[in-house]
């Protein structure tokens, strides 16, 4: 019997808490994105010998297949090999970690087929392909995986994550992503995935936020996947795991947090990039060299990032509590930019305080990032970026925005009302300050890792 069901995970905007979500004393704000991974299963049961085989119809090349033999998964941790000897490490990393996971006994012919949304990569050099129903579009380009420039939305995390869920549904097909233990059980094991094939131990914000949507999230010590990593005796691997999985408490923080209704991210793409390690190894080498200096720094940066988390949630309680006055101050939003609210401000003409709030917020989010720039010679608003979010401030309808992330010449995320954002696309357009950004068509959607509906995805498969 071959079944079919298909999970699907989201891409990230790494609003607030960059550098500072590398230790466990921070949190940060990751928002969910609207372009998300989708994994598609197909599993049949097979007499001698286990099958998986990832393909990635979007593009060349992109079929992963391994015929494996269980035995060699019998409390070990096994290493596969692609039967045309293609690499794809974030695969292979995530069949294994499944496979000394769960053990199984039974073989099975499974495939899992991966779609990933326009966002996570450049649409150069592709062509659009719809489902029978016309509700899923996705683009085809002509090139590898390897070689088709990202965006930033952490296609690697999605795809961990959403293949972890796929697969595991292929040897349980009672498994309920609503189900909160499910749910973590998929996360702790994505972020093991994840590690292992990038060969170091970041901060998960990317796999926490595929899995559980829009959060506040603190990570887990990196030692819990630093000692799985270490152990030496391949037998010991399969029980150490599935202790790490199923039994310890990894102390993370996931709280659900999403824009306020009314109010938009907005994601502008630059022309040119920055190298994430870069970055981080300049940070974390001038916060060692001036223990003092960089306290004080990360503590006024924190408090900064968590007014940002505090003065969000006021607004979502406020559209709540009293609908009328939210409509007022969205309207209100919708018609002056941030540098307008901030003169009425500061002529104590303000209408709707809240919405000053959240300008400050950004500009103080901003101002400890700039310092940490200039501090730590890491470009993470180098000044280009500074014109840039300055110039933001003008715009009718815009709260300001930040460099997401690790921040550098990648992108940058602005926060608009919602009536104002196809103004502000239009309205940047022939801008000469603006002619490096390149709007991304993605918005915030909350919801992590859902099951999908196959008919969406009639005559893709
Ligand atoms: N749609 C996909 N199909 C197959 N493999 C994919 C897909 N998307 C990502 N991958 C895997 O993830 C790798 C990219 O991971 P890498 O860590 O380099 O980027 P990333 O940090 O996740 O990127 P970004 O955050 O810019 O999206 C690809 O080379 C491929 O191995
Ligand atoms: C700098 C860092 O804190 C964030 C990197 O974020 P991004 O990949 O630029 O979205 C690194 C990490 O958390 O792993």
């Amino acid at each position: 019997m071959t079944q079919t069901r298909i999970f699907s995970a989201p891409g990230k905007a790494f609003l607030a808490g960059g550098y500072l979500v590398l230790d466990a004393s921070y949190e940060a704000f990751v928002v969910a994105l609207s372009s998300r991974m989708h994994a598609a299963t197909s599993v049949q049961k097979a007499n001698d010998t286990t099958t998986i085989t990832v393909k990635s119809p979007q593009f060349k090349e992109g079929e992963w297949s391994f015929n494996i033999d269980l035995t060699q998964f019998k409390q070990n941790k096994a290493s596969l090999k692609e039967k045309d000897g293609r690499r794809n490490p974030f695969v292979e990393s995530t069949i294994s970690t499944i496979l000394s996971y769960l053990q199984p006994i039974e073989n099975y012919t499974i495939t899992i087929t991966i779609f990933s949304d326009s966002g996570y990569h450049s649409q150069v050099n592709s062509v659009p392909k719809s489902s029978t129903n016309k509700l899923r579009t996705f683009q085809y380009h002509s090139a590898p995986i390897t070689e088709v420039s990202k965006t930033g939305l952490g296609s690697s995390a999605g795809l961990v994550t959403s293949l972890t869920i796929a697969l595991l549904s292929c040897y349980d097909s009672k498994l309920d992503i609503k189900d909160e233990p499910t749910l973590l059980k998929v996360h702790n094991l994505a972020q093991v995935a994840h590690c292992l094939a990038q060969g170091k131990v970041g901060s998960g914000f990317d796999v926490a936020t595929a899995t559980f949507g829009s959060i506040v999230y603190r990570r887990f010590n990196p030692s819990l996947i630093n000692d799985l990593s270490a152990i030496e005796d391949n037998t010991k691997f399969s029980e150490a795991l599935v202790k790490l999985v199923d039994e310890t408490n990894w102390k993370i923080t996931h709280n659900k947090c999403c824009l306020p209704s009314g109010i938009k991210l907005l994601m502008g793409d630059i022309v040119g990039g920055s190298e994430t390690p870069k970055l981080v190894s300049k940070v974390l080498a001038w916060r060692k060299a001036e223990p003092e200096k960089s306290l004080e720094l990360w503590t006024n940066l924190n408090n900064a990032n968590m007014s940002l988390v505090s003065v969000l949630q006021n607004l979502q309680a406020l559209s709540k509590e009293n609908p009328e006055r939210y409509q007022l101050l969205l309207k209100y939003l919708n018609n002056n930019s941030a540098i307008e609210i901030d003169q009425a401000a500061s002529e104590k003409k303000l209408e709707f305080s809240e919405v000053e709030d959240v300008i400050v917020a950004i500009r103080t989010i901003r101002k400890y990032l700039k310092q940490m720039t200039v501090a730590t010679g890491a470009e993470i608003e180098p000044d280009e970026q500074t014109e840039l979010l300055d110039a933001t401030e003008s715009l009718t309808g815009c709260l300001g925005g930040v460099v997401p992330g690790a921040g550098g010449y990648d992108a940058i995320c602005i926060l608009v009302g919602e009536e104002s954002v196809k103004k502000i696309a239009e309205s940047t357009k022939g801008q000469e300050k603006f002619k490096s950004v390149k709007w991304l068509d993605l918005e915030e959607q909350a919801e992590g890792i859902v099951e999908e509906d196959p008919k969406d995805f009639e005559g893709l498969i």
